[in-house]
């Protein structure tokens, strides 16, 4: 299997030896399910993260990026990937008492990759910071714990993070992150400390992605095959500081992932029972490692911690003031499909906070949406008392058979039509006998025309059990998802008139 000679090869592993036996048999199976991309998908992913990098400088305005470049493979990936975006990139070596030889190739990896160089020593900054803050803690100028060394260490990180902001500043320009997944997953990196403002490389594994983006996109090989620190002066090492490496960090991580995907309900302590490790001493030392970080890092990755507040719908009404008027278009929100916008939540608690006012339960009859008009009203809390249920029916026969749309009907009108919506509406709430209110969609989603509509042609009918169906017909544009997600909204906005 030569993917998995690569991943050996690259995540420097192979001079290491062979893996434990628990590790080589995950990793043959996660290769083979495609977890560690094949380098097909890699270069699509490379050319992706490219285009939306240039994108991004295009749409946003700004086309200078700073980065400190500290010898290892991330910054240097970093640096190549917006390189190749258009971007002028400036990579600043920063040493703080370092090894000259990290700094070296610092400076070479600037060199290969054709971007801007500048150094600034901040040893003698980094004392006096310690020394101004031993000043309220004398430990900290002297003391040799584990505890002791990392405050030290954070400092250098913000240190180099206080300059790069002003350099970015200085350039009109922004600071761009390194941070990769496994990094993330171990809480491997300084709060404030190395994450800037745009991070192109966060999602993918350091073991085996970042390296082999740093070969497809020029980084010297004495970058790549560097061995990972946290340049901190906190450790012997990334690895060592976290007490497993990297190949064995992601292969644990999808491995966790996968017995949680199949049995959610396990508790943290029962995942070293079921991941099987029993009698493989290297994995069960470092599943055990993996667990840890994970469980003592997890406020990191969802830092600042943001509370459920009380008025969360005036966050998501920003959310919705910057998606609709000022974030770039690369970043616009249209996951709607698979996490609704905040917008698109807010309108769904407004719906449901009416309707249990009102004491209506709410049937909803869906084409083109397939059941997310319902799905939204189902993520609000105490959506039981409120929402009786959805019909899905997409197809033609799904209208006929579950909604007595007549067939007739459909034949000589398509379902594309303001009198299909209405029988939807009709028969959704003859059948949902404790719904007080119906709302049916249908509506051509795209990509491609049907039946001789138009893509983004969609019909929405309100039925209240006291009054009259109202239709109301929609053209809305652009891809299907986002068709979608404006049916949805427009629903729901619909269904408050209809309450009203
Ligand atoms: N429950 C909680 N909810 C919300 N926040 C909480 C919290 N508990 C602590 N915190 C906050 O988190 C802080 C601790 O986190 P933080 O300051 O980041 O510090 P910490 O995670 O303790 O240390 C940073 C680690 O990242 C490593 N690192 C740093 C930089 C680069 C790299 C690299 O190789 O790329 C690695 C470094 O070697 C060290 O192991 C606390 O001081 C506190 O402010
Ligand atoms: N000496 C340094 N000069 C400039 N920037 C640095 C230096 N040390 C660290 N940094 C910045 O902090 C980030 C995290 O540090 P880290 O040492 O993990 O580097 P890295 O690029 O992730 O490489 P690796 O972890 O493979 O050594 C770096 O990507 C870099 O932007």
């Amino acid at each position: 299997m030569q993917h998995l000679d690569e991943v050996l090869e690259l995540s420097r592993q192979r001079p290491r030896g062979p893996l434990s036996p628990w590790f080589e048999t995950r990793l043959r199976e996660q290769v083979g399910a495609g977890l560690f991309l094949p380098p097909s998908e890699l270069q699509a992913v490379g050319k992706r993260l490219v285009q939306q990098l240039a994108e991004y400088r295009e749409q946003a305005g700004v086309s200078t990026a700073v980065l400190g470049m500290s010898g290892g493979v991330d910054s240097a990936v970093t640096a190549a990937l917006l390189k190749e975006a258009g971007w002028r990139v400036v990579g600043y070596t920063l040493p703080i008492e370092q090894d000259p030889v990290e700094t070296e190739r610092g400076v070479e990896a600037c060199h290969a990759l054709g971007i801007e160089h500048l150094q600034l020593d901040l040893s003698e900054q980094y004392h006096c910071m310690v020394a101004g803050l031993g000043s309220l803690d004398e430990k900290l100028r002297s003391g040799d714990t584990d505890a002791l060394r990392t405050r030290r260490g954070n400092m250098r990180a913000r240190l180099r993070m206080i300059t790069l902001y002003d350099q970015a500043h200085r350039w009109g320009g922004l600071v761009a992150s390194t941070d990769n997944f496994s990094e993330l997953g171990a809480g491997f990196w300084t709060l404030h400390g190395d994450v800037g403002d745009l991070t192109p490389v966060q999602s993918l594994l350091k073991s085996w992605e970042v390296p082999w983006m740093a070969h497809a996109y020029g980084v010297p090989e004495s970058t790549w095959r560097a061995k990972p620190t946290d340049g901190l002066g906190i450790g012997e090492g990334d690895e060592a500081q976290i007490g497993a490496t990297y190949l064995e960090w992601d292969v644990t991580v999808f491995a966790v992932l996968d017995v949680l995907r199949r049995n959610p309900s396990l508790s943290a302590e029962q995942i070293p029972d079921v991941l099987c490790a029993g009698d493989d001493p290297v994995a069960v030392r470092a599943i055990a490692a993996v667990l840890r970080r994970l469980r003592t890092t997890w406020f990191k990755r969802m830092n600042p911690i943001a509370l459920d507040h009380p008025k969360s719908d005036r966050l998501s009404m920003l959310d919705m003031i910057d998606d609709r008027l000022f974030r770039p278009a690369v970043l616009r929100d249209d996951r709607a499909l698979t996490s609704f916008s905040g917008e698109i939540v807010a309108l769904g608690q407004r719906l449901a906070n009416e309707l249990a006012d009102k004491k209506i339960r709410v049937v909803t009859a869906e084409s083109c949406t397939a059941g997310l008009l319902g799905a939204c009203i189902a993520a609000t809390p105490r959506s039981s008392s409120v929402l009786e249920g959805s019909f899905v029916a997409y197809s033609p026969s799904m209208k006929i058979d579950a909604l007595g749309v007549p067939d007739a009907l459909i034949q000589e009108r398509t379902v594309y039509d303001p009198e299909v919506a209405r029988a939807m509406a009709e028969g959704a709430l003859q059948r949902a006998k404790g719904a007080g209110l119906a709302i049916a969609i249908t509506g051509v989603a795209g990509p491609e025309p049907d039946e001789g509509k138009p893509v983004g042609l969609v019909y929405i009918a309100t039925l209240h059990r006291s009054g009259t169906p109202q239709v109301t017909e929609c053209h809305f544009s652009g891809q299907p998802r986002e068709i979608v997600a404006e049916t949805v909204r427009k629903a729901l906005n619909l269904g408050l008139e209809a309450l009203d």
